[in-house]
């Protein structure tokens, strides 16, 4: 049997052509032939000390582990990231349907809530797509059971986020996107706290905005003035956000790469945020 003794860093190891010298461990044929093939897997020319061919590398792996006192770990380093809670605001008019459109186009594994509302269905809207169309009772029993994360009552009707579809999906691994107004990222930042992520859209300028507004032909004079002035307001409030993104004219493309790379970001964190919903 040949032996073979070497120093790596502080260790001295002895390794022979067979595994029996490797007291303590067992080594079966199976997990060599497995470190062969992800060695060759790697094409690795490594020269120095001659480990730079694949069965010298399987041997001092050996040797590494004899050493350590127990196997080299080929899982992974690190956990899967946690599912995030995204809350996307702004003002009116700065884009954050728009954003959240491409958002779920462009990226998979998010899932953006549908909102449950006790107003009558339009015309073309989905039940489930656009809302959860459901009767007040059902709506007040939800509230009762303290089963809706948000809600607020909009023109003499509920709207509210339901926690069950937010739990349904982030156990699957989803993260969640909300996009809310201001006032409604401000009552999720008190709910949620850091366990979320609250990402502030605005637009390169006032001017841009209204323009924004104008083109949209959604606003008679009076509403567009009160959604400017109001928004003046709204964008002090962005201090109270973990990021900003600016979506300026022409440029929705950028800012949801923006975003991608925030929820990217976040999915690195070595702390990462934790929710209980
Ligand atoms: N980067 C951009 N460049 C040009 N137009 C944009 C951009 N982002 C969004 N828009 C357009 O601006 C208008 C307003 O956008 P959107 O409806 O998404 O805003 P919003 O923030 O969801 O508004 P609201 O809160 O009033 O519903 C839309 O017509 C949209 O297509």
């Amino acid at each position: 049997m040949h032996s073979n003794t070497k120093s790596i860093g502080q260790y001295t190891f002895t390794s022979t052509s067979t595994s029996t010298f490797c007291s303590g461990m067992d080594y079966t044929k199976e997990e060599d032939d497995k470190k062969t093939s992800a060695l060759q897997a790697t094409e690795r020319t490594i020269d120095e000390d001659g480990v730079g061919d694949t069965f010298n590398q399987v041997a001092v792996l050996r040797d590494i582990e004899e050493a350590l006192g127990s196997p080299l770990d080929s899982g992974p380093q690190v956990p899967a990231p946690k599912p995030l809670i995204i809350v996307i605001s702004g003002p009116s008019g700065v884009g954050k349907d728009a954003v959240v459109k491409r958002l779920q186009e462009v990226r998979k594994g998010i899932h953006f809530v549908v909102t449950a509302t006790t107003r009558a269905k339009r015309l073309g809207e989905v039940d489930g797509k656009d809302y959860f169309f459901v009767s007040k009772e059902h709506f007040l029993s939800l509230i009762e059971k303290n089963e809706l994360l948000e809600y607020a009552t909009v023109y003499g009707d509920y709207k509210g986020i339901p926690k069950q579809q937010i739990r349904d999906f982030m156990s699957k691994g989803y993260d969640i996107v909300l996009r809310v107004d201001v006032q409604g990222a401000a009552t999720l930042r008190a709910i949620l706290g850091n366990s979320a992520l609250f990402i502030f859209l605005v637009a390169e300028s006032e001017v841009a905005l209204v323009k924004r507004l104008m083109d949209r032909r959604t606003e008679t004079r009076e509403k567009l003035l009160l959604r400017v002035s109001t928004a003046r307001e709204e964008v002090k409030r962005m201090i109270e956000f973990d990021y900003v993104a600016v979506n300026a004219q022409g440029q929705l493309e950028k800012t949801v790469n923006l975003i991608n790379s925030i929820i990217d970001a976040e999915k690195a964190k070595v702390q990462q945020r934790m929710v209980e919903i």
